[in-house]
């Protein structure tokens, strides 16, 4: 209303009887000043400090400046007869005599927080511990302490001496009630207090109930909660997870929070950065009754099916969104960098700057080159009705278009004479150029001209790139800078002869995936059987590398431990499908959305996850010493792992057929091929030749699907990557590197067989999994696993053991396996006689 009133010139305000409504606007305006509000708040804080001293004093002055404070009181005209003995004169003496001795007793001291926590609120916009709350308990407790202090002062009959410690109100409460049921009010008092923690605090009273369990108690939460109580049991949840800093969340300042994540890094013991979140409470969907499915994927045509089962059968969760609003508006959304706060990301500085002097191909070269080519057909018959060249750092592409009817084979089967008057090595046909309807002849320049790592990662392309796992290659045949996205490769295979430019191709994808990624979304496992090739990224291991628990170094040069690796990578695989399943999430990037909006439980085993590089830089020795014990698990994560932010680089000196099986090409969508040694070879690589035409030196094919596009690949020098590397490995990093699922080979294991189950032989788990097991009634591997944090070969191993001792019944397809025993008792009388 006050926005329509007209402005106030002399006539309206004289004759509008809206004044005092302006008036009021500026009441409400000086009300809402920040400068009122700091004043208040420095007042409210002087206020509290005054109490607590005056208080303090009382207690040893209160005896003395009793009479005189009671005369006051009676009569403030009359003079004082003595000065009070408080140091806080008359005032602080009154202050005190009224609150502690005529209301509240010693609990009167609980007045000073409030005051202190208010006025600081008001003063600097700074909630130290939630002041409404706080506000609320200790009046309760103020009163209620006074009373159950007085319970003690009127039955010693000790109001002489004590009635400081009750004040009024806890004695004459307790006179009262005295009078009514005696000494019981000891008994009524004491139930107060119980009825106020109960319903104040919202005690989890079905916890007390046996056998109940925390899922139980979930699947009772009413849907209807109102979003007060979900909060409130967020943080109950909260208060539980002692080992996360979110109760430092709730009660530092940002700042604080962040160093305080760094410092207690430790503490969360399986992930080192797993996340400091909140989360909602979640009811669970009616499915919720259904048991959970153990999730095995074999191949990659289950994964459609796995999706529906995510919407179908996976227990969808509710969420309460404005519960999630909450805690987002309270905490912010989830950042995943706050784990290393202070990280900075590689500067351009540590590459080196290579002058690049002139073009690398001259009018004159281009004209010859140009001259040839026509020569040259025409000498064959073939007319040209056009001709264009377009110049690259290792190659010049002229675009022929030929006279009508000319046959595209026909040039083509001359490559080997265009190349010879052009007397250059390199000669590529490409006939047509898909999409152009013209014909491209691939010359090698004969300056080539070198890409510069620094030119590639510096260019605004790549910098400004939003692609989730960015790697720029190098320069196309047009002279483009070429990037692309490893996430939606997804996986990359790479040959090459050996001096052509493999190792540094995988130092360029690194490089590029240290320029633009943190720490806590990325890590590399890398897999080095040369032993040399990768050392460099050591430095690394604490920030970027993942590696198996209690493995000695982080590169894995042992083939054994490649296979452990491998094998462990499935189980990791297999445990973020089981959680992408529990979130309702299709993929790595829809799960990741959702923990940073706080809508995922991290006491649920839910984290922020990271993707997983996977680096093998020489398959060809693996393959040879350990065959199908690495195709095999290769195989299955490029089948799979996509969607859970796995992704491979395969490099391989030798492209041969048992080496690059059909199994592991088939899943390999994109090929990179430098230079190979035969044709044979770059059709096993790329399915075509012409990798064997290539210059060497970073000149490379990648095929994509049907294209296959001719790059030169950027130059990154060892002493670069070794900067790189020493930037990042100077700076504070995670406790230890990521670390992998447990992995324990067939003959590490504790005998899958149930024929040889033997009890004494059991899982360590054992026990905890069949209590598991029998609380739940459900016999599955994903609840053993989710559970007691196992991979999901051990959680599979410990149900046969289940079956062999009787526990859960056979295995039956898709259905969880039936629960032989219906309760803990016999469960407990059956582990004893086993
Ligand atoms: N992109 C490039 N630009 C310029 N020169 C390059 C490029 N890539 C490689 N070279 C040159 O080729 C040499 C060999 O490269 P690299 O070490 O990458 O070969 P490789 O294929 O890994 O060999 P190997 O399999 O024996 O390890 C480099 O030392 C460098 O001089």
């Amino acid at each position: 209303m006050a926005r329509n009133i007209p402005k106030n010139t002399e006539k309206t305000r004289e004759r509008n009887p809206t004044q005092s409504i302006s008036f009021d606007f500026n009441i409400k305006k000086i009300l809402q000043s920040e400068q009122l509000h700091f004043v208040l708040g420095i007042l409210f804080i002087l206020l509290g400090v005054f109490m607590l001293f005056s208080f303090s004093s009382h207690l040893f002055t209160g005896d003395a400046d009793q009479s005189e404070v009671e005369d006051n009181l009676q009569s403030s005209i009359e003079p004082l007869k003595k000065q009070p003995k408080n140091p806080f004169g008359l005032y602080g003496a009154k202050l005190a005599h009224l609150l502690l001795f005529r209301l509240f007793g010693w609990s009167a001291f609980l007045l000073v927080p409030i005051l202190l926590i208010a006025g600081y609120k008001l003063s600097f916009k700074k909630e130290i511990l939630p002041l409404e709350k706080l506000t609320w308990q200790s009046l309760f407790y103020m009163i209620w302490l006074s009373t159950f202090l007085g319970f003690f002062v009127f039955m010693l009959e000790a109001e002489e001496k004590w009635s400081n410690l009750c004040g009024g109100i806890g004695y004459f409460i307790n006179e009262y009630l005295y009078g009514f049921i005696g000494w019981a009010s000891f008994f009524v008092i004491s139930f107060v207090l119980i009825v106020f923690i109960v319903y104040y605090y919202k005690v989890d009273t079905s916890s007390f109930a046996a056998n109940e369990t925390e899922e139980d108690v979930a699947l009772a939460t009413p849907e209807s909660e109102t979003a007060e109580d979900n909060i409130a049991e967020a943080k109950n949840i909260k208060r539980v997870r002692a080992n996360f800093e979110t109760i430092l969340a709730e009660e530092e300042p940002e700042e604080e929070l962040a160093i305080d994540r760094e410092d207690n890094f430790d503490e969360a013991n399986i992930r080192p950065f797993l996340p400091p979140i909140v989360e909602t409470p979640i009811a669970k969907s009616n499915n919720a009754s259904k048991s959970p499915v153990a999730l095995t994927i074999e191949n990659s045509d289950d994964i459609p099916e796995i999706i529906e089962e995510f919407e179908d059968e996976a227990p969808i969760l509710e969420i309460n969104e404005s519960v999630n609003d909450e805690l987002v508006k309270k905490f912010g959304l989830y950042d995943p960098m706050l784990d290393l706060p202070h990280y900075k990301y590689p500067t351009l500085d540590l590459m080196k700057e290579y002058d690049m002097g002139k073009p690398n191909v001259s009018q004159e070269e281009l004209k010859a080159n140009s001259d040839k080519i026509v020569e040259t057909l025409a000498n064959y018959g073939i007319g040209i009705a056009s001709i264009k060249a377009t110049i690259g750092p290792t190659v010049t592409l002229y675009e022929i278009i030929p006279d009508a009817g000319v046959r595209i084979s026909k040039i083509k089967n001359l490559e080997d004479d265009i190349a010879l008057s052009l007397a250059a090595l390199g000669i590529r046909i490409i006939a047509p150029i898909p999409g152009k309807g013209t014909i491209g002849i691939e010359v090698p320049n004969k300056n080539r001209e070198m890409v510069p790592v620094k030119m590639v990662i510096g260019s605004e392309k790549f910098q400004k790139s939003t692609a989730e796992l960015p790697i720029v290659l190098g320069k196309t045949i047009s002279n483009d800078i070429f990037i692309t996205d490893l996430a939606k490769m997804p996986h990359l295979l790479m040959a090459g002869a050996t001096g052509q430019g493999k190792s540094v191709g995988l130092n360029m994808i690194l490089t590029s995936l240290l320029y633009k990624k943190h720490p806590s979304q990325l890590k590399f496992v890398l897999v080095d059987p040369k032993k040399v090739e990768l050392t460099l990224f050591n430095k690394i291991e604490r920030h970027f590398l993942a590696m198996l628990p209690n493995a000695a170094e982080a590169i894995i040069t042992d083939t054994k431990k490649v296979v452990h690796t491998l094998n462990s990578l499935c189980i990791e695989m297999d445990n973020r499908y089981n959680l992408l399943k529990d979130a309702g999430c299709r993929n790595l990037k829809e799960y990741n959305v959702k923990f940073v909006n706080r809508r995922l439980n991290p006491d649920k085993g839910h984290y922020f996850m990271p993707y997983i590089v996977l680096i093998i830089d020489e398959l060809a020795d693996l393959m040879m010493t350990a065959g199908k014990d690495v195709e095999q698990p290769i195989a299955r994560l490029a089948q799979l792992a996509r969607a859970i932010g796995i992704h491979l680089v395969v490099a391989t000196q030798r492209p041969s057929v048992n080496v690059i099986t059909g199994t592991i090409k088939a899943n390999f969508p994109a090929r990179l091929s430098f230079k190979v040694t035969s044709k044979i070879d770059s059709r096993t690589i790329l399915d075509t030749g012409g990798a064997e035409q290539l210059v060497g030196q970073g000149d490379m094919l990648l095929s994509m699907g049907s294209d296959i596009i001719r790059l030169q690949c950027a130059f990154v020098d060892t002493p670069e990557v070794e900067d790189v590397c020493e930037f990042i490995g100077n700076q504070q990093g995670y406790d230890s590197a990521y670390m992998l699922p447990e992995f324990e080979g067939e003959s590490e294991g504790g005998g899958s067989e149930k024929s040889d189950f033997d009890p004494s032989n059991r899982d360590q788990f054992f026990d905890e999994a069949a209590r598991l097991i029998v609380t739940h009634q459900q016999g599955s591997t994903s609840l053993i696993q989710r559970r007691l944090k196992l991979g999901y070969n051990r959680a599979g191993r410990l149900i046969d053991q289940l079956e062999a001792a009787g526990i859960v019944g056979q295995f039956e397809g898709s259905k969880a396996r039936e629960v032989l025993i219906k309760d803990m008792e016999t469960l407990e009388r059956h582990l004893k006689s086993l």
